[in-house]
């Protein structure tokens, strides 16, 4: 009904300020656009959920996530992937995972600081009503 209308569009707009201030800070310059396939032929053989900032925020507008978890859980490919594409010891792979672990970090870190835990249970609400 109308209230948890009000809920969903208050919660894609808390993940579009997160998705946006990831997407402006220089660190995560390569995750806003998914892996150029051109630049890196062999991606999608060995990643099977490519995702990145851009991404997220077409699914926020796509009304894709009722709860924060559901977006935390796509989140997280992005760096999860990073780690799993560059596993090697040369220091591009070392920068990138630094970089993929920062942004895991940073994501917990505004979630844990800005979201109200009663408001995520309501989104919890209404996703197991649905
Ligand atoms: C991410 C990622 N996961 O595996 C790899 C490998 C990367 C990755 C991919 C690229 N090149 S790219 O053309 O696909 C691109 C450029 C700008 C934004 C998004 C993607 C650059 C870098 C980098 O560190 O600069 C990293």
């Amino acid at each position: 009904e109308e209230q948890e209308e009000d809920v969903l569009r208050e919660l894609r707009l808390f993940l579009r300020n997160i998705t946006e201030r990831l997407s402006l800070d220089r660190r995560f310059k390569a995750f806003t656009k998914p892996v150029d396939i051109e630049e890196v032929p062999d991606y999608l053989m060995v990643i099977k959920k490519p995702m990145d900032l851009s991404t997220l925020l077409t699914n926020i507008d796509e009304h894709k996530y009722v709860t924060v978890g559901e977006f935390m859980a796509d989140a997280d490919f992005i760096w999860k992937n990073a780690l799993e594409y560059n596993p090697d010891s040369d220091p591009m792979d070392r920068n990138i995972r630094h970089r993929a672990c920062a942004l895991k970090d940073t994501v917990r870190a505004i979630i844990r600081d800005e979201l109200d835990e009663d408001f995520e249970r309501v989104c919890e609400e209404i996703r197991e009503s649905r």
